[in-house]
């Protein structure tokens, strides 16, 4: 331990209240992002084409959830690609050696964007999915509690970008990072795992 932070955290394509689509853009959660690099992302014209692909639902799956359903997105190739590049270009030689994706919407876009990147994948799921020895956290939803399981084999000591379609109240997102985080996270970077959970929630 000791080592620089090595892992970021990515990704939505809108966020959970709907607030993304009233001002047109998606809502990115990337926490090593300078505020350069977030104005030209937000100029950036595909995020207004990958903000409208995207259709928002509302009361789904509850009352109150404004639920934004990507798989409009997947209906249109050039869109789906757009998303997708974007990650690829911001990351791509950027030392990047695993991508990890949360099951299931992550399994979307992480592979295209490991390939894109030649990185290797690495699937976060649910429980009772993976058949190796796994170490597993527990997190809340806006619509209950799950659990994301990784393979002990497969914990990564380079640098990860983790994959999502959406942050809603971060508590997938802060699960993943700290499944990553376990056995390979430095009491440095835990403080700013810190400060991203308390902007998120
Ligand atoms: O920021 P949060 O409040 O944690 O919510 C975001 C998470 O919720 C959705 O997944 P969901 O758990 O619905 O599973 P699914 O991908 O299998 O539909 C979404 O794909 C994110 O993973
Ligand atoms: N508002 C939302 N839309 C789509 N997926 C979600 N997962 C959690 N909240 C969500």
């Amino acid at each position: 331990m000791g080592e620089e932070a090595n892992c970021d955290a990515v990704m939505e394509a809108g966020n959970g209240n709907g607030k993304a689509k009233e001002n047109g853009h998606a809502v990115a959660a990337m926490p090593d992002v300078k505020a350069d690099d977030a104005v030209v992302a937000l100029a950036d014209p595909r995020l207004q084409g990958i903000s409208d692909a995207i259709r928002v639902v509302p009361h789904f799956p509850k009352p109150g959830i404004m639920f934004n359903d990507i798989t409009t997105l997947l209906l249109r190739p050039g869109v789906f690609k757009d998303a997708v590049d974007m990650f690829v270009e911001r990351y791509r030689g950027t030392g990047i050696a695993a991508v990890a994706g949360i099951e299931a919407r992550g399994f979307i876009f992480g592979p295209a964007i490991a390939l894109a990147v030649g990185a290797k994948f690495i699937p976060l799921r649910k429980p009772k999915k993976l058949p190796g020895e796994v170490i597993s956290e527990t997190y809340v939803l806006e619509y209950g509690t799950d659990c994301l399981e990784m393979h002990v084999g497969a914990i990564p000591r380079e640098r990860v970008l983790i994959v999502d379609d959406l942050v809603a109240t971060g508590g997938t997102l802060c699960a993943a990072i700290n499944l990553l985080g376990t056995y390979r996270i430095p009491f440095k970077y835990s403080r700013n795992f810190h400060l991203l959970r308390s902007s998120l929630y």
